[in-house]
């Protein structure tokens, strides 16, 4: 045989293990599974055996165009809004439309949580991604008004605000920063002082080195294997348990001792919670709450308000604009008053704009995960009970009927604009909506009023590359410097 001819069978063999494989998946979860359900499943793809569609999704975040994981299902099967696949091992719809979206969020009863099992590892079988419904009902009502509403943010106010002041100077002084990572700190501390307010500064650095770790194995693969990120991430998740055990143990000798606790905290509430059959919570179930507020309490406001204030300056107008608007609030400050007040950040109507218009174009979180609890139809597909249901922000914040011309930063846009229900789910919707919002705009506004009142951020790399993964950020953590403005009474200024 001649080397020509062998290579030819060598190629059709290859094809054809290439085309079996494509349909093992296919074969195994639709024909094997769903009989004739399959055919009312949405259209879509599932990938290879075990890695299903990571490779192609991972390929996307890890380039500089994301939306082409799925733009490559909108060219192939159209636009139907809703796409099987098979990913973080598991066969799934990925829904892309507003009204889809919003229906999965909102119908508890078809619908539970439905994250990966890799992703339930890193925050904690007991924290709000994978407990029972009534459980969640109990501890959401529990942790969330201590962080939303009005009386709880007027309590926290103050601690944000001289926070917010010390770090903006302290960063002035410092030359060259990772100015992300400097937010991160800062939100940190601000969760951290909810949480537990009595916690020693050694002990919040500790945590929050541990935290950034967990957070790039949260949408890594799930290979538990040195030099992985989700090795990585599962050993920081094992520190932070340890710490937070410690105080656990901590507080409840405290408790025994009867000696008294300088102030209460979240800490504390969760000690002392008991539901109506008298239920306490155990030491675990603390601290996967914790574990779980911590993150989602720091990581998602520090890089969001990175994002405003770098989007403020890359605009001038925008910049100008919204820095005016806080020196009108300045301006009409009754003499006397001391700091900003709730009612001051709810006037700030063009700031509101910036910060929603950062939270589209950002998306910090790309997708949210579901599982149907029993066959349901969705815009006339069925999703298969058993099967997941990922939620996709990007697509629904990148509509371009909704929002034209949809990757252009444009706080104006939302002049006279109303979205319609699930045309904007920067927090989600539903049942599981962030307990977080209001506290995470407060944060962001007053970081933003004092930013644009007296400081600027020089940006040293602009064209840094951007990581889409876990959350997208430039990949140097924005390095830059924030300087002073200084006012001359000539109207000019410069940067100390
Ligand atoms: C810009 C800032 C923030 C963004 C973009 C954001 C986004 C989100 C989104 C989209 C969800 C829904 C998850 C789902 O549907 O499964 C969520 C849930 C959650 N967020 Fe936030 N969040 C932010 C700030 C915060 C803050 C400051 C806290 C802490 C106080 C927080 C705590 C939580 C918690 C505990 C959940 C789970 C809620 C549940 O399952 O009931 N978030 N967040």
């Amino acid at each position: 045989m001649g080397l020509e001819v062998l290579v030819g069978y060598c190629l059709i063999g290859v094809l054809i293990v290439r085309w079996v494989l494509r349909r093992v998946n296919c074969w195994y979860y639709e024909m094997m599974r769903l009989g004739q359900k399959r055919y009312d499943l949405p259209p879509g793809d599932l990938g290879w055996p075990f890695i299903g569609n990571m490779p192609s999704f991972l390929k996307a975040f890890k380039s500089s165009n994301p939306d082409s994981f799925i733009s490559s299902f909108v060219n192939r099967f159209g636009h139907t809004g809703l796409y099987k696949v098979h990913m973080f091992g598991n066969p799934g719809i990925i829904v892309t439309t507003a009204e889809a979206c919003r229906k999965v969020l909102t119908d508890d009863e078809h619908f539970k949580p439905g994250w990966p099992s890799s992703t339930v590892h890193l925050i904690g079988k007991k924290s709000f991604v994978d407990i029972s419904d009534e459980e969640h009902k109990w501890l959401r009502k529990l942790t969330a008004a201590p962080v939303n509403g009005h009386e709880a943010l007027t309590v926290y106010m103050k601690y944000i605000e001289d926070n917010v002041v010390t770090a903006l100077e302290k960063w002035a002084g410092m030359g060259q920063i990772e100015f992300l990572t400097e937010l991160r700190k800062l939100t940190f501390k601000i969760i951290m002082h909810i949480f537990l307010s009595t916690e020693s500064e050694q002990i919040r650095e500790a945590l929050e080195r541990e935290y950034t770790a967990l957070n790039y194995g949260v949408r890594a693969m799930a290979v538990n294997l040195p030099g992985f990120a989700y090795y990585n991430a599962l050993k920081a998740r094992k520190n932070l348990v340890a710490v937070l055990q410690a105080i656990v143990t901590k507080r409840r000798e405290m408790e025994e001792d009867k000696s008294p606790t300088v102030k209460k905290d979240m800490m504390d509430a969760l000690i002392d919670a008991e539901d109506e059959h008298g239920r306490k919570l155990d030491d675990e179930e603390i601290i996967d709450i914790l574990v779980m507020y911590l993150n989602a309490g720091h990581e998602s406001s520090g890089h969001t308000t990175m994002w405003a204030a770098l989007f403020l300056q890359k605009n001038p107008d925008v910049f100008k604009r919204a820095k005016a608007e806080q020196e009108e609030i300045v301006r009409n400050r009754p003499p006397g008053q001391e700091g900003l007040t709730l009612k001051e950040i709810r006037k700030m109507e063009y700031l509101s704009k910036v910060i929603d218009e950062t939270l589209r174009v950002v998306t910090f979180s790309l997708t949210v995960f579901r599982e149907a609890k029993k066959d349901v139809n969705v815009s006339g597909y069925t999703i298969p009970k058993g099967w997941k249901v990922l939620v996709w922000f990007r697509s629904v914040h990148f509509d371009p009927e909704t929002y034209r011309d949809p990757k252009k930063f444009d706080p104006s846009r939302w002049d006279g604009f109303t979205p319609k229900a699930g045309n904007f789910l920067p927090f989600g919707a539903g049942s599981r909506l962030c307990p977080g919002n209001d506290l995470a705009k407060l944060e962001i506004s007053v970081f933003l009023h004092h930013f644009l009142l007296n400081y600027e951020l020089e940006h040293h790399n602009p064209g840094s590359p951007l990581m889409y993964l876990p959350h997208t950020r430039p990949k140097d953590n924005c390095l830059g410097r924030i300087r002073r403005w200084v006012e001359f009474p000539g109207g000019g200024g410069f940067g100390e």
